[in-house]
């Protein structure tokens, strides 16, 4: 506390980001095992590369409201309980927090206690036959909501599987112009080896010679003019082609993300799975997948 003081008061006169990269950087434990930055220079956070009460302190003047997209069309609203409730103990606590609830069944969206400046907001969308057309559609419906509600009442946006739990900390260090997780299963592979889409037949096309990295898309977000740039008419322009990207909407996202570069990188605490075992450089797990049924959750089966 004292620190912190004498130093800004000593800076005072400086524009206000660079204040807060300073503070950053001075005050910020280190980690010397993983890389804390991209090669464009945006910041890749992990624990112990940030201040979290220095970090939510800073954002908090600016009290950002922020909006959550998630679908739980078909049987996917048995996981909305524990994503909401874990999501009141971990996800930005004492900010402003709007969950956007995409589903199909109104009725089985359950009652949860939320903070205060926290909202539930439902929004209806169609029932799907093939879970494909489901994340498929998330971007389509989640622009037309954008236009139609969200863009008044959010500042920044995150998009988010609801097949998953909060377990830690999940706060103001995520926030930026866009922001992107690292995929849990691909992190430490060779570019040539990301699940990429590899037919150029698909808009998600990306040769063995290009990429950064492969990102999630059950966890990503940003402010809300940049995530709307993102343009679900890719997809579409495959389906008139006769093709389906191999991850479906995580294929485009990848597109999208290697040429409209992320501000900010979040490691794979971002987005863990029950399935797999945690390594050593992962020092918290944030929110984590579930194991599921798929046969039982989707409405035509597994992969
Ligand atoms: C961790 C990760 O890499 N996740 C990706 C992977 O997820 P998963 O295999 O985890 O896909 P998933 O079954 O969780 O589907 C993604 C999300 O769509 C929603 N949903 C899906 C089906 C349905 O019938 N009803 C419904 O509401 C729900 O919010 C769900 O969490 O593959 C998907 C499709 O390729 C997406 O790219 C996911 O982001
Ligand atoms: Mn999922």
């Amino acid at each position: 506390g004292f620190l912190v003081f004498v130093f800004q008061s000593e800076i005072c006169s400086t524009k206000h980001t660079e204040r807060v990269s300073f503070v950053f950087s001075l005050f910020s434990p280190r980690r010397t095992d993983v890389n804390s930055v991209t090669n464009w220079n945006a910041p890749l956070v992990w624990e112990g590369t940030f201040d979290p009460v220095v970090i939510d302190a800073i954002y908090k003047k600016m009290d950002p409201r922020v909006a959550v997209v998630v679908f739980a069309v078909g049987k996917y609203t048995r996981f909305l309980k524990g994503f909401l409730e874990s999501g009141e103990k971990h996800f930005l606590i004492d900010f402003r927090v709007t969950y956007y609830i995409f589903t199909d069944n109104e009725k089985d969206v359950p009652k949860v206690e939320l903070g205060e400046g926290r909202k539930i907001s439902v929004v209806t969308v169609p029932s799907a036959n093939r879970w494909q057309d489901v994340v498929l559609g998330r971007m389509k419906w989640a622009t037309i909501t954008i236009d139609k509600q969200i863009r008044n009442e959010a500042d920044y946006l995150f998009m988010m599987d609801i097949d998953s739990v909060f377990h830690n900390r999940f706060g103001a260090e995520s926030l930026s112009q866009l922001s992107a997780v690292l995929h849990r299963g691909n992190y430490k592979k060779k570019r040539t080896n990301f699940p990429y889409e590899r037919r150029a037949k698909s808009r998600a096309y990306i040769p063995l010679d290009e990429g950064d990295y492969y990102y999630t898309a059950a966890v990503w977000g940003g402010y809300l003019e940049d995530m709307y740039k993102y343009c679900y008419k890719q997809s579409e322009e495959d389906a008139k082609n006769g093709i389906e990207a191999v991850w479906q909407e995580e294929s485009h996202l990848n597109k999208y993300l290697l040429y409209n570069k992320p501000t900010k990188v979040l490691s794979p605490e971002y987005l863990w799975s029950d399935y797999d075992q945690i390594p050593a450089d992962i020092k918290v797990v944030r929110i984590s997948q579930l194991i599921k049924d798929y046969k039982k959750v989707r409405p035509n089966g597994g992969h």
